[in-house]
């Protein structure tokens, strides 16, 4: 699914409303209906207070309001208005909601107003303030309201986005900015870039996509280097396994991981990569580990370093078609020397690198220009932070990691609770599965595992970082039916990795 520009955004609908053709307040109408229809199946029988602004997503939540009375809900609708003038179909939807029930409408001009100690806990508070609209940070009586809001114990609903919340986060939205913080988000169409960020997506709690019947060639035309990861994307993507084929169909791949202390790295990372169809497997460990890993992952072959404790050489590597290297192997001058080496041996094999090769590589940025084309960085924010300096803020962030992959020509699966995949053109792909239970020792090391794993079966990189962070995220909410988000351990996610294979169908 694309995640348009504010900008694009705004031609969408009038485009749709051009061309479907329907008029602007119908649109509102279908827009309205849709929310109503969510709103009571996920708050059956429950009463409403719906805070509404001037503006288009003020009208929405006035047609939301007419609808919901309608059903018989108990319903109070707040309008918020400064001396500004309510847009044309605002205006039109407060005339219909006057003319079915107009005691429940008060307007508000200011913050004393809002008699704030009449809504009743239970009941589900809709924003409808600003929507996409928001031109500049809330101040004034708006400030005042939504500061407000957000002090109430009660679940707040956010129509299309949380008012004060910019759909595509820039310096203005710097924090300290007042934002409802929303229970719930119903966004129109497709979800805004700022619910990916860290910084931003902490105010729109969950967010669904309802479909408003916006026009579909519109958004397939329209160029985009954002998108959110679907299911259906993940399922046409995956490999189907002729009825003939055998383990040398599916690749060997090498995982140069683990170091004395930190064999672990190199068994979870192993496990996860048998656990994601790789054919053969090698483990590359330091000769003290070696009766670890073949007793912890006999399916693996070994490839014994002649260091007791650290990497500092690696096999002929014709022998692979994906190379997984980086978890628990430390930094030690002469691994630094043995990863050098390896990036000038690499001919054609796929790579992936991780933690310690990654810190390998910010320590060594001459390094950079060896890694190959096409190659797959896995860094979680603070290793990514070593390779390109500090942020200013998320949007900075995503910008430094277009740029980066642009420059080196790689792919980075820049990982979070929204882990994103980059291109070498500066594609971004915004992953959904996943859960606060992966944050768990090893979680990474796992997904190097499972990346290298369908690399090996001839994934390309692209599909490869996509399928893998999917699944990797998939196996840990299924982990979560089992275990808590306390409990959940890297080899749980590992145990999940079959049923979320299956969940692709
Ligand atoms: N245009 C369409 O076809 C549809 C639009 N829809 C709704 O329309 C919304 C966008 O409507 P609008 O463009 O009217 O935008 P908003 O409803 O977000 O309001 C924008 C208005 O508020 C003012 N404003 C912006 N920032 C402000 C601030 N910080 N303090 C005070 N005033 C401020 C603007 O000058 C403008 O008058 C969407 O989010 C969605 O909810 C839906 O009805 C679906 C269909
Ligand atoms: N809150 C979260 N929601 C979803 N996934 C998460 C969350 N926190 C962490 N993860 C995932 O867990 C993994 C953690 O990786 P990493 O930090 O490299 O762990 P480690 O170094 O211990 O192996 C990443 O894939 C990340 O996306
Ligand atoms: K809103």
């Amino acid at each position: 699914m694309k995640i348009l520009a504010p900008q694009q955004i705004r031609d969408l609908d009038q485009y749709t409303i051009q061309h479907e053709p329907i008029s602007s307040i119908d649109l509102m109408e279908r827009a309205a209906q849709h929310v109503a229809s969510e709103l009571m199946e996920k708050f059956y029988n429950k009463r409403f207070c719906i805070f509404v602004g001037t503006g288009n997503n003020g009208g929405d939540g006035l047609a939301v309001a007419r609808v919901l009375d309608d059903f018989a809900y108990t319903v109070k609708v707040i309008l918020v208005k400064t001396s500004v003038k309510l847009s044309a179909d605002a205006s039109i939807n407060l005339d219909r909601l006057l003319k079915t029930n107009p005691t429940c409408l008060s307007t508000v001009k200011k913050i004393g107003e809002v008699d704030f100690g009449q809504i009743k806990k239970d009941a589900i508070i809709v924003d409808a303030l600003f929507g996409s609209g928001l031109s500049r940070p809330l101040e004034g009586l708006y400030k005042s309201v939504v500061d407000a809001i957000n002090e109430l114990p009660n679940k707040v609903v956010s129509i299309d986005i949380p008012s004060g919340l910019f759909a595509e986060y820039d310096k203005n939205s710097a924090q300290g900015n007042s934002i409802i913080r929303a229970h719930t988000t119903l966004s129109f169409q497709m979800p805004k870039l700022s619910f990916f960020m860290p910084e931003s997506g902490c105010h729109v709690g969950q967010w669904h996509v309802l479909d408003i019947g916006l026009a579909r060639n519109f958004i397939r035309e329209q160029p985009c280097s954002h998108y959110v990861v679907s299911k259906k994307q993940i399922k046409k993507l995956r490999k189907k396994r002729p009825l003939h084929s055998h383990k040398g169909n599916y690749g060997h791949a090498l995982l140069i991981a683990g170091s004395y202390g930190k064999m672990g790295a190199s068994i979870i990372a192993s496990k996860a990569c048998l656990r994601s169809g790789v054919g053969l497997l090698t483990a590359h460990v330091p000769h003290w580990g070696y009766g670890i890993i073949q007793s912890a992952v006999p399916e693996a072959m070994t490839s014994i370093d002649r260091s007791d404790m650290f990497f500092t050489e690696f096999p002929d590597l014709n022998t692979f078609s994906a190379i997984g290297i980086g978890p628990g192997l430390n930094k030690k001058r002469n691994t630094v020397l043995a990863f050098e080496t390896m990036l000038d041996n690499m001919n054609s094999q796929a790579l992936v690198i991780d933690a310690d090769g990654l810190n390998i590589l910010s320590e060594n940025k001459h390094l950079l220009g060896k890694v190959p084309e096409n190659a797959i960085l896995t860094p979680h924010p603070k290793e990514f932070e070593r390779l390109v300096g500090v942020w200013n803020n998320d949007m900075d962030k995503l910008s430094r990691l277009k740029k980066f992959c642009q420059q080196y020509q790689v792919f980075t699966v820049l990982k979070g609770a929204y882990t994103v995949t980059c291109t070498p053109n500066g594609t971004c792909y915004f992953n959904t599965t996943g859960n606060p239970g992966m944050a768990t020792a090893g979680s990474g090391d796992a997904l190097t595992g499972i990346i290298t794993g369908l690399l090996a079966q001839n994934y390309s990189p692209e599909e490869a970082a996509v399928v893998g962070v999917y699944l990797h995220g998939k196996a840990g909410d299924l982990a979560l039916k089992k275990e808590s988000t306390e409990s959940m351990t890297a080899l749980d996610i590992i145990s999940c990795l079959g049923a979320a294979f299956k969940k692709i169908g």
